[in-house]
C-alpha cells in the first residue's frame, strides 16, 4: 500500500541494509581504508529514538554519515521511507532529515536567530523569504534550546556547549521527519544535558521524530532511549531495548570493562557505575 507521496505505508522511516563502509584512502589512489562497518542492519521507526553506543573507534559516527548520506556505502543500501537514500532529490531530503554532527561549523557573522533561521531554508521558495510561519518555529527552537538570551549574539561569541544547542536548535526548525545526532550533548553541563534529551523525546513523541543519536553516556541513553544499539569494530553486537540488551555480559562485551549495573528501585530503571581496575 502507497501513500499519495509514492512512500510505502509499512516502511520503517530509516533503513540500513546489510551495510558495509571503508574510507577512501590518499595512498595507494584509489584505495580503501579497511571496513569500518561490516554489514549493519538496523531499522528506525517513526516516533523511537534509538541510541548507539560502543567504545571509541566502534563506528558510530561512521554508521551516521552513513545514513544522513555523506559516505556512500562500499555495499549494502540505506533507504528512507523505502526508497534508497541516492534516490531522494536535494531538497526534498533537506525537508525530511536533519543532522547534527560531532562538530559543527558556524559561520562568521550570523547571529543565533539567522543560523536557526537556516533550518528553514529548505522549505522556503527561492527568495528565502521568512514566513509568520517559519518565524515563530524558529522562535519556538530557540526558546526550546535555551538560546533566548543569546537569541540576537553573534553565534561565534558563544562557548562551545552554547554553540551546539543553536545547532540543535537549527535542526529542530528544519522540522525534519528523521533527525541524527551525533554526541550532541558532549559539551553540556547537566542540566542542559537532562533538558536536551527531555527536548528530544519530547519532540520524538508529539512530532513523531525517528532519531538515532550517538552516545557516550549510557545512563542516559538506558533513560531516554527507545531501543539501543550496542556497536563493536563496525557491527552490531545487539539491537534491542534497554533492559533487553543492556546488560552486565553484554556491556562488558561491548565496552571491554566491568560496570556495575543497578536498578533504581523508584523507577525501575537501570544504571550503570564503572568499576575501577585493580
Ligand atoms: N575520515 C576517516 N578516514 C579514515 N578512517 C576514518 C575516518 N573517520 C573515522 N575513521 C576510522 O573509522 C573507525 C570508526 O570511526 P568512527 O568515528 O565511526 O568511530 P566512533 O564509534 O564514532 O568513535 P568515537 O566514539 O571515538 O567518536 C575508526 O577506526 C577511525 O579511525
Amino acid at each position: 500500500m502507497w501513500t499519495n507521496r509514492g512512500e510505502e505505508l509499512t516502511s520503517p522511516a530509516l533503513e540500513a541494509v546489510a551495510v558495509c563502509a571503508s574510507y577512501p584512502q590518499k595512498a595507494p589512489k584509489g584505495s580503501f581504508s579497511p571496513p569500518v562497518l561490516d554489514g549493519v542492519d538496523l531499522t528506525v521507526a517513526e516516533g523511537e529514538l534509538v541510541a548507539l553506543l560502543g567504545a571509541n573507534g566502534a563506528g558510530k559516527s561512521t554508521l551516521l554519515r552513513v545514513l544522513s548520506g555523506t559516505l556512500e556505502p562500499t555495499s549494502g543500501q540505506v533507504r528512507l521511507f523505502g526508497t534508497p537514500l541516492g534516490a531522494h532529490d536535494r531538497r526534498a531530503l533537506a525537508r525530511t532529515m536533519a543532522v547534527v554532527g560531532q562538530t559543527e561549523e558556524m559561520s562568521f557573522g550570523f547571529r543565533v536567530r539567522d543560523v536557526v533561521m537556516m533550518g528553514r531554508a529548505p522549505h522556503q521558495g527561492g527568495w528565502m523569504r521568512a514566513t509568520d510561519e517559519d518565524v515563530s518555529i524558529v522562535e519556538e527552537a530557540i526558546q526550546s534550546c535555551d538560546l533566548a538570551a543569546f537569541a540576537d549574539r553573534p553565534v561565534l561569541a558563544l562557548s562551545g556547549g552554547e554553540q551546539k544547542r543553536v545547532a540543535i536548535a537549527r535542526a529542530l526548525a528544519q522540522r525534519p521527519r528523521v533527525l541524527l545526532l551525533d554526541e550532541p550533548a558532549a559539551f553540556f553541563d547537566v542540566r542542559h544535558k537532562i533538558a536536551l534529551y527531555d527536548l528530544l523525546v519530547e519532540q520524538v513523541a508529539r512530532q513523531k521524530l525517528a532519531c538515532v543519536v550517538v552516545m557516550h553516556d549510557i545512563n542516559i541513553a538506558s533513560q531516554y532511549a527507545s531501543r539501543v544499539a550496542l556497536m563493536k569494530a563496525g557491527r552490531f553486537l545487539a539491537v534491542g531495548k534497554v533492559d533487553e540488551v543492556m546488560t552486565y555480559a553484554r556491556l562488558r562485551e561491548t565496552f571491554d570493562t566491568d560496570l556495575y549495573v543497578g536498578v533504581n528501585e523508584l523507577t525501575g530503571m537501570r544504571f550503570f557505575l564503572p568499576m575501577r581496575g585493580r
